[in-house]
């Protein structure tokens, strides 16, 4: 699999994405990889969730942890481990994970938006050649820029 395999609109209106290999396939964490680059450079900032499936088949684990590591740390991935086969929990909670830091990211955005629109802050940004130190100076806001 290539980054041409992949349809953009896939991931360009996302709010989040799962990225998933199997620990015995060093293949699919290549992928997983080619994956990972393509999301950074397409949607970013966006959530992204590095899952390595079939994590009850360690005695045949052929992705190092150093790997994994790497490239968690390289785009800023979430880490998760799973075994399917063990039943939906772990699962669950990749899901579970990523729904609420969506959600808290929109809420955060949702703040933001009303902040702009307060009249007296939009005058202020109009009139203000600071602008960037009245943003700055809104804890939230710098947070929200930076995610
Ligand atoms: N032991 C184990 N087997 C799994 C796990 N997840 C999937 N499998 C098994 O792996 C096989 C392939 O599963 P699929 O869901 O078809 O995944 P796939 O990506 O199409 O196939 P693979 O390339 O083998 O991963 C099936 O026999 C599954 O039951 C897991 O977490 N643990």
């Amino acid at each position: 699999m290539t980054a041409d395999d992949i349809n953009p609109h896939q991931v360009l209106w996302a709010d989040c994405v799962i990225i998933e290999f199997a620990i015995t396939m060093a293949t699919s964490f290549q992928i997983a990889r080619t994956l990972a680059e393509y999301v950074h450079t397409i949607n970013q900032p966006i959530s992204v969730a590095l899952v390595a499936n079939k994590s009850d088949m360690i005695e045949r684990k052929t992705v190092s942890d150093t790997e994994i590591r790497r490239l968690c740390a390289e785009y800023n991935l979430l880490f998760f481990e799973t075994s399917a086969s063990e039943g939906w929990t772990s699962m669950n909670q990749v899901f579970v994970t990523l729904a609420q830091r969506v959600q808290h990211i929109l809420k955060k955005k949702e703040k933001l938006t009303r902040f702009m629109q307060n009249p007296a802050v939009a005058a202020k940004l109009r009139s203000n050649s600071h602008s960037e130190t009245l943003l700055s100076e809104h804890g939230e806001l710098e947070l929200l820029l930076c995610h």
